[in-house]
């Protein structure tokens, strides 16, 4: 099977300071790619790097084949690459269904978008994207009364209005409770029907229920990459993550 994504070899360098060694991976049509790793291993930079939001200094990125390192970040989306950054980037004043509406491919501005008609077909497409991310009660609800969890998924519904071929999503679970965090696990599992998905993770039980396959990155470098079982028992990931974060829910729990 041809991949969406092919990273090949990539490397990132913020002043002399390699953030990416060298990092190969490929994601395929409609998968679930999670990536792990300790604090400052470089994923948000893998990310960033992807849609050109940092330089590439060595190494290509390819989607559906193209050659797109280094290409202006409009035209990585426009080709159908989606972006979700860590805090919510949402219209607080507007109603879901508003933030929505402007985030539709081929609209520009948020006058034209707010004034121009509302065809069937956008309308119908707001209601689907409403639908997966589990808000259709709330289309008429400014985004200002949501939860911190619910603004999240306007955000993630914002990215799939666009419809782009590979969604990625930088910690989509940060600051949300246990049920928000199992709610976004089945939204992104049902992106997955359409959507290629590389998702940054730290919460464990979130990855177990969403991947298919896990990257881990350790100081700029891919040090692992398998199925949940093959990442939990690899005794490197072990050593510098999973070991880790056992330790610090342990002595969370008896502070
Ligand atoms: N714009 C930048 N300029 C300089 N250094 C940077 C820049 N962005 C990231 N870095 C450095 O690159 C390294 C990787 O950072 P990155 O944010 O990609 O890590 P991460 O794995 O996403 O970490 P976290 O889990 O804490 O978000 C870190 O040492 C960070 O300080």
């Amino acid at each position: 099977m041809k991949p969406i994504l092919s990273v090949k070899d990539l490397q990132v360098v913020f002043s002399g300071f390699k953030a990416l060694k060298g990092v190969t991976l490929e994601v395929g049509d409609r998968e679930i790619v999670t990536i792990i790793g300790p604090n400052g291993a470089g994923k948000s930079t893998l990310l960033d790097a992807i849609v050109s939001k940092s330089p590439v200094a060595a190494g290509k990125v390819y989607f559906q084949g193209k050659n797109i390192t280094n290409k202006n970040p409009y035209e990585i989306a426009r080709m159908g690459i989606g972006r979700k950054f860590q805090n919510p980037n949402v219209y607080n004043e507007l109603t879901v269904f508003e933030n929505l509406l402007l985030s539709l491919k081929g609209d520009h501005g948020i006058f034209d978008s707010i004034t121009a008609k509302l065809t069937k077909k956008k309308r119908d497409k707001i209601i689907d994207v409403l639908e997966i991310i589990g808000l259709l009660n709330y289309a008429a609800t400014p985004v200002a009364s949501l939860s911190h969890g619910q603004k999240q998924w306007v955000e993630i519904g914002m990215v799939i209005a666009q419809d782009p071929t590979l969604v990625l999503l930088d910690e989509p679970t940060a600051g949300m409770t246990p049920e928000e965090t199992h709610a976004t696990g089945e939204i992104i599992k049902s992106l997955a029907q359409n959507h290629s998905v590389v998702a940054i993770e730290h919460d464990m039980e979130f990855v177990k229920q969403i991947a298919e396959r896990i990257i881990v990155l350790h100081q700029g470098e891919k040090l692992a990459e398998g199925s949940v079982q093959e990442i939990q028992n690899n005794p490197q990931v072990i050593e510098v993550y999973l070991g880790r974060e056992k330790i610090d829910v342990d002595v969370a729990a008896r502070t």
